[in-house]
């Protein structure tokens, strides 16, 4: 068995099949963890959806900004946005499968035995991997749970900037959501940064690239989310995907075993 790390898809489903042909993908015998945004701004967003639903346990995934906004509109009561390319999951006949299927992912995976773990932005340093775990699954209980469409309606937002222990409710699920899934500057203290999508050289004042605080422990880190970093994080700990497939990038993939990446341009 082999397990392999793919970064932002996007919807970009013929990438995805050609680059799993390449690595010689066997869903019966190997594992693909996915870093989030399936889906959205691509050409086959339902195809994408639809085939990594169907790889059940042989696929590992975490949710990204995309998805939850997909979720957003699914349960929330939000309008989909013009660069969207939702409308063929949304009025796909097997929609509610669908969603109900991407509302039970993670977001942030722990493999203790890789001491790897994964999630769709990063893991702040403010936070150890315990606690990064226990954030994730206080949020994830809540996508799956009665207060789904609270969250949902009430998600979008950059407050707090900041985490503090005390917070609570949807501010505390808010921060939450944000580090995980939409994180790339943050402040020393935890503060985030959520306007700047450029390389990691346009840091604004007071705020760097997440990955250069120190961490406490020395897990590693698959990311996706920050297509401007062409997968430079500079440091074998942080491990960035998001090529910018859907930019004219390309889809990479990596077996987390040997730690060979392969690149298929899009
Ligand atoms: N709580 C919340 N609040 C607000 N929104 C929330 C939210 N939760 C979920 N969302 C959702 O998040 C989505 C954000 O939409 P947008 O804000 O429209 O984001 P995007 O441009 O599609 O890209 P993304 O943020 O994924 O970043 P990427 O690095 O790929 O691309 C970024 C840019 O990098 C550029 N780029 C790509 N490759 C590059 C390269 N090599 N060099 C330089 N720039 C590059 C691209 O052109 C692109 O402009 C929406 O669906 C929104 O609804």
């Amino acid at each position: 068995m082999t397990d392999y790390a793919i970064g932002d898809i996007q919807g970009c489903y013929d990438r995805l099949r050609e680059v799993l042909h390449r690595v010689a993908f066997s869903p019966s015998r190997d594992r693909l963890w996915v870093a989030g945004d399936l889906i959205n701004r691509g050409p086959s967003s339902l195809e994408t959806l639809r085939y990594l639903s169907g790889l059940g346990s042989s696929a590992v995934v975490v949710l990204g900004n995309h998805d939850l906004h997909l979720l957003a509109v699914a349960l929330g009561g939000h309008q989909p946005r013009k660069k969207d390319t939702l409308s063929e999951i949304l009025d796909a006949p097997d929609h509610n499968q669908l969603i109900d299927w991407l509302r039970q992912q993670n977001l942030c995976v722990h493999d203790s035995d890789r001491n790897l773990v994964m999630a769709h932005a990063g893991v702040p340093h403010i936070w150890g991997i315990e606690q990064a775990v226990a954030c994730a699954r206080e949020v994830e209980a809540v996508i799956r749970g009665e207060h789904a469409e609270e969250y949902f309606t009430q998600m979008y937002g950059n407050e707090p900037p900041c985490w503090d222990d005390s917070l609570s409710g949807m501010d505390r699920w808010r921060i939450i959501t944000n580090y995980f899934t939409r994180m790339r500057f943050i402040a020393e203290n935890g503060t985030l940064e959520l306007a700047t999508k450029e390389a990691a050289a346009h840091a604004p004042g007071g705020f760097a690239p997440w990955f250069e605080f120190p961490r406490r422990d020395d897990t590693r880190v698959i990311f996706g989310h920050w297509a401007a970093l062409e997968g430079q994080t500079g440091d074998d700990q942080f491990i960035g995907l998001d090529t910018g497939c859907v930019w004219g990038g390309a889809l990479t993939i990596m077996n987390l075993d040997t730690g060979e990446k392969i690149h298929c341009d899009c």
